[in-house]
């Protein structure tokens, strides 16, 4: 995989704005989900899974139960990358979503 561009600091300065609900911790953009139980959490995960084969970027994850911890960074940019504010804006996308 070709070397990918990490985000400027411009960029990184408007991530709060963007993406309101994620953390910036170093070169990892955060956020928790908490669900109704694990069937609804595995749900979720699995629609990321997905989105993730779709984009070709993959999430660092933690699941116990209902709640599902997601670090997004671009291992091929050693840090965060335009990737990961897409792959966080479709994952805000999804929630609120009927998982049927
Ligand atoms: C070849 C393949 O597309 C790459 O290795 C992709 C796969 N998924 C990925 N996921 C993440 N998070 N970062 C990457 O750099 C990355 N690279």
């Amino acid at each position: 995989m070709a070397k990918v561009e990490k985000l400027d600091a411009a960029a990184r300065a408007e991530l709060g704005a963007a993406l309101p609900e994620w953390a910036l911790e170093g070169e990892h953009l955060k956020r928790t989900f908490r669900f109704r139980d694990f069937s609804e959490a595995f749900g979720f995960m699995a629609r990321v899974a997905l989105l993730a084969e779709q984009q070709e970027h993959h999430p660092e994850w933690f699941n116990v139960w209902n709640r599902v911890d997601i670090a997004l960074t671009t291992h091929d940019a050693d840090g965060l990358s335009a990737r990961d504010v897409r792959m966080a804006k479709a994952i805000d996308g999804m929630v609120g979503v009927s998982l049927g």
